[in-house]
């Protein structure tokens, strides 16, 4: 499998060391890694950079440990790597769909168009392939074989060496039959790409698909960004299938060479097996070779701790009740300035008693100590700080690593957001009366 040692360098991420020393030994193993791999090292620069970065500058959310956190980003740093969020699109968009293959020599187009054929018949629709390779002699009997194999007709003319002609007439023969997706084979006679970019556009010129897939052999490694480029900037219509993931160490150098052209990774093709080819998946791709079996928990766990007042936080506020979370995200947005103290700005003739007030220097400094605190709290403590006693204080100043007096300045924060809440609950009306319901406070706050 690609970058096969990923999986190690994940489940050797060790939270309990400190922090930024396992960081930087992750990110040292990663470049490693995705060199070996063949990643433009100019890419896994970058890659490695904006992870540092994002692991510096961003906190874990309350309930959510540094480890997944930090997991979570690398998760999508390599995402972006390899083409984005992004599902591609599959589906034929209309029928029939005439797909042209394209491709160097030997990089896996015939048996690719056999592949593909038995991905669309399986998807329900009627397919027909065509024989157009008219440079290799056992091109069209390779084809015919495999058509047979998954219950496809092949046309071709055996013995005619007019490809463009061949592929006219194939196309017009399934059209003509009320066929969904036509494929054409084409030779790769070529070793050059100039050579192949240039018949590739005689062929489509006359052909006219409506999809021209540029079939590429993972093996060349980060050299796929010059033929891809090449291609994606030739046809509008392009998109790509990576072959023979399965027989090389340098897959993710040609993955990520393509996805940094711009072009769409559409399929991969990962055995000689018929059925091994799979769409790809950037998201799918990446938890797979990170391991991340449980990866739908994880990010689902990441959105839901997602730093922002909800309308419920503001419901709860406006009612008097306020926790640790709601705590937590008023200190997290404290630089864009506290969303409480926001519409008490804001909001003129509320009579808000600030409590006592921390000056923003030693605010800053302090909020890293308590948010590490925040971070070691349990559930409980979270939903209900007032269950907080001594030694609570204790075992969460010793978990966060931090000293007993911040969890108890901390605590004081707490009680100054609760009086804030608890005074604006007796002001509800004067709210009222100025339209200010909780939706319309929700946007103020998060504005
Ligand atoms: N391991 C592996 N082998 C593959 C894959 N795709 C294709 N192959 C093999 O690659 C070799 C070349 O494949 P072909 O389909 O004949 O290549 P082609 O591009 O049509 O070849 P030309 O017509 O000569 O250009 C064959 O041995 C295939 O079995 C793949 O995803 N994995």
């Amino acid at each position: 499998m690609v970058l096969d040692g990923l999986r190690r360098i994940v489940r050797n991420f060790i939270e309990s060391r400190e922090y930024e020393t396992s960081v930087n030994e992750f990110v040292k193993e990663l470049q490693k890694e995705l060199i070996r791999s063949d990643v433009n090292v100019r890419l896994v620069m970058d890659l490695t950079k904006k992870i540092k970065e994002r692991a510096a500058e961003e906190r874990p959310p309350p309930g959510l440990t540094r480890r997944d956190w930090f997991l979570s980003i690398v998760y999508e740093q390599l995402v972006n790597l390899f083409g984005g969020p992004e599902r591609p699109q599959v589906k034929p968009p209309k029928k029939p769909w005439v797909v042209l293959l394209v491709g160097l020599q030997g990089s896996g187009k015939t048996t690719t168009a056999g592949k593909l054929a038995y991905f669309y018949k399986l998807e329900g629709y009627k397919v027909g392939l065509v024989a157009a390779d008219t440079f290799r002699p056992g091109a069209y009997e390779q084809l015919k074989t495999l058509g047979e194999a998954v219950g496809v007709p092949v046309y071709g003319e055996p013995g005619s060496k007019d490809a463009v002609s061949i592929a006219v007439k194939g196309v017009e023969f399934f059209r003509e039959k009320g066929f969904d997706v036509i494929i054409i084979d084409t030779a790769g006679r070529h070793h050059r790409e100039e050579d192949l970019l240039a018949e590739m556009e005689d062929i489509a010129g006359r052909v006219r698909p409506d999809e021209v897939v540029l079939v590429l052999d993972a093996s060349i490694g980060q050299q796929a960004f010059e033929v891809a480029s090449k291609f994606h900037n030739k046809t509008p219509v392009g998109s790509i299938i990576v072959t023979k993931l399965d027989g090389t160490a340098k897959g993710g150098g040609a993955l990520s060479a393509v996805a940094a052209t711009g072009a769409r990774i559409k399929f991969v093709g990962t055995g000689e097996k018929i059925d091994e080819l799979e769409v790809f998946d950037p998201k799918r791709f990446v938890a797979r070779i990170m391991g991340l079996g449980d990866l739908e928990g994880l990010l689902e766990r990441v959105k839901k701790a997602k730093v922002e007042l909800s309308e419920k936080d503001v419901e709860d506020i406006l009612e008097g009740r306020v926790n640790m979370r709601i705590v937590y995200k008023q200190l997290v947005s404290l630089r864009k300035m506290g969303p409480l103290r926001k519409i008490l700005e804001m909001i003129p003739g509320l009579q808000v008693r600030m409590p006592v007030e921390v000056d923003s220097k030693t605010l800053e400094e302090k909020m890293e100590k308590w948010l590490a605190a925040i971070n070691s709290m349990t559930y409980e403590e979270l939903d209900n700080p007032e269950v907080i006693d001594k030694s609570r204080v204790k075992r969460i100043s010793y978990g966060a690593g931090v000293d007993p007096e911040d969890v108890k300045a901390l605590l004081k924060q707490y009680e100054a957001v609760k009086s804030i809440s608890k005074q604006l609950k007796r002001q509800k009306n004067l709210l009222a009366k100025m339209g200010l319901d909780t939706k319309k406070l929700g946007e103020l706050m998060k504005s």
